[in-house]
């Protein structure tokens, strides 16, 4: 098999674009709720970011008839990386679609966007327009007190084959989750922290989560205050809790649509050139939640479905294996 062109350098997780059905529903849920700032709104789109986010967005919200995940995007270092991109997933067969500068999503350059080979929708851009400093407008902070988007969690019937991709595409491995035969997660970076992307094992392709980052292990718990004051619980799906993988604090919520998201602060430093994955047993009922709180089975179980480049839903295909049905304690779930 010919050498592969060089991967893209891709810097981190940046930003998802998001189908909801219903923009205001949607624009009450993230922003009024959860305390995002709006950078951009036009005819049924809504660009917004987190206080520490010095480019245009972490998420867009684009109204339409079906709740699904338009594309995830990583920032690559430079513009050439935007043709290393387009060269390389070319050279790996995957469809490929240039976007210039003005003609995707608002506020992004020059970009190329691919249907990766795990059957996800992936934009990777360089060029994207800068965003006031709210890093220290503490009078703007509302709700989780989000920072920045931190990373993507996305359902893959086959664990392996996603780390082989992203290992290619120069990701280190913080953390898995296995046993003696199986792979049944793995948390990957190029970002300095215990990941960009991580992957659920399942039917797939779906997205599981987007984690948001805030700073403080109260903001959490302030967001499920909120909810409760509220009597908006049912959005709460998992937590508040500690992560047994990354360390980090968290709460999953669904939002309007369903499409869930992660709460998420106090996970690790992984910069070093010799960083060892830290490898937890699937039987170690603390690896989910530290405290050994059982896993709602909603949170193994639904995802939300991904678009392909002309915006149809892509067919999934069932895992061979299933974390959730391996007998583990805490969870309480299985035989
Ligand atoms: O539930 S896990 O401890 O495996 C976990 C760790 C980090 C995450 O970002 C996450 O979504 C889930
Ligand atoms: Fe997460």
């Amino acid at each position: 098999m010919s050498e592969l062109p060089k991967a893209p350098d891709v810097v981190r997780s940046c930003y998802a674009e998001l189908v909801v059905t219903d923009l205001e529903r949607a624009h009450w849920f993230w922003v009024e709720l959860l305390g995002l700032h709006v950078q951009h709104r036009e005819d049924g789109v809504l660009c917004l970011r987190g206080s520490d986010e010095l480019t245009h967005h972490n998420l867009v919200l684009r109204e339409g008839p079906v709740a699904a995940l338009d594309h995830i995007a990583y920032r690559v270092r430079t513009p050439e990386d935007v043709d290393r991109a387009e060269r390389y997933f070319t050279a790996v067969g995957s469809p490929v679609r240039r976007i210039p500068a003005g003609e995707g999503t608002p506020g992004v350059g020059d970009a190329v966007r691919v249907v990766d080979p795990l059957g996800f929708p992936v934009e990777f851009f360089h060029d994207i327009s800068r965003a006031e400093r709210l890093i220290q407008r503490y009078d703007l902070k509302r709700g989780a007190r989000i920072a920045r988007l931190d990373h993507f969690n996305i359902v893959v019937p086959d664990i392996p084959a996603a780390y082989r991709h992203y290992e290619a595409l120069g990701f280190g491995c913080s953390e898995t989750i296995e046993d003696e035969h199986e792979m049944y997660a793995a948390w990957m970076y190029r970002k300095q922290t215990v990941h960009d992307v991580a992957f659920t094992g399942g039917a797939g392709p779906r997205m599981h989560h987007i984690g948001m980052a805030t700073h403080e292990s109260h903001s959490v718990l302030h967001t499920a205050d909120i909810l409760g004051s509220l009597h908006q619980e049912g959005f709460i799906e998992r937590g508040p809790g500690r992560h047994g993988v990354s360390n980090a604090f968290y709460v999953y919520l669904r939002d309007p649509d369903g499409h869930r998201v992660e709460i998420y602060t106090s996970d690790y430093y992984t910069g070093d050139p010799d960083h060892e994955t830290f490898r937890w047993n699937v039987h170690d009922d603390r690896r989910r939640d530290f405290w050994g709180n059982a896993v709602i089975e909603s949170w193994y179980k639904e995802a939300t479905p991904v678009l392909d480049l002309a915006g149809n839903v892509t067919p999934i295909s069932e895992s061979a294996i299933d974390e959730s049905a391996t007998r583990v304690g805490a969870d309480g779930l299985g035989d």
